[in-house]
């Protein structure tokens, strides 16, 4: 159920890129990374701006479902990641993780351990999970239910004094 107290931390597309090419921008003074693994779904759209910003192009996915709407289920890994890609970091290849958000750490635990030497970047973090992130661009708060523009539209909003026009 959606908790009513918790905040709300809208993000729009301008703001999603901004703060993507911000982490790319940090990763950026880290060396050259040979591949990049996004973790669907989320993380496809920031791993795609990273991977442009540091021109890498080996972009492999590994899918993660750990939360239907708002509710925690179990993790469930739906496509692993690629032998290739696996092997590349067994040869010492750097790799690079990305998704959009860490939250309990549940989702970077589980890929984590799929690739141990791999460094992990994520675009925002809430503090249960920011320990398992290498590195990250805005901490929110734990109580924040942050909404990504691929899950908003335009609508209309009441005015602060309640009224309806
Ligand atoms: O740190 P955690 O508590 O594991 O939460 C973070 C994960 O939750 C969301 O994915 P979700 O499972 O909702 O799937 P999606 O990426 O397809 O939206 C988000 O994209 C992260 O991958
Ligand atoms: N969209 C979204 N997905 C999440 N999955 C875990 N936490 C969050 C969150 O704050 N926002
Ligand atoms: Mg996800």
């Amino acid at each position: 159920m959606t908790d009513p107290n918790q905040k709300s931390f809208p993000v729009t597309w301008d703001q999603f890129h901004r703060d993507s090419r911000a982490l790319a921008w940090r990763l950026a003074g880290m060396g050259t990374f040979d591949a990049v693994v996004a973790i669907a779904r989320g993380g496809l759209v920031p791993a795609a701006i990273v991977a442009r910003e540091l021109n890498i192009r080996t972009v492999e996915t590994v899918a993660v479902k750990s939360y239907d709407h708002q509710n925690q289920s179990g993790i469930q890994v739906l496509k692993p990641i690629s032998q290739q890609v696996l092997d590349l970091a067994k040869t010492g290849k750097k790799i690079l993780i990305v998704d959009d958000l860490v939250d309990t750490g549940s989702t970077a635990r589980v890929v984590r351990e799929m690739l141990p030497g791999a460094h992990f970047a994520t675009v925002y973090a809430k503090p249960k999970g920011r320990d398992l992130v290498d590195t990250f661009i805005t901490e929110v708060s734990q109580d924040t239910w942050i909404f990504f523009p691929w899950d908003l539209d335009v609508a209309y909003v009441a005015p602060i004094s309640g009224g309806t026009d």
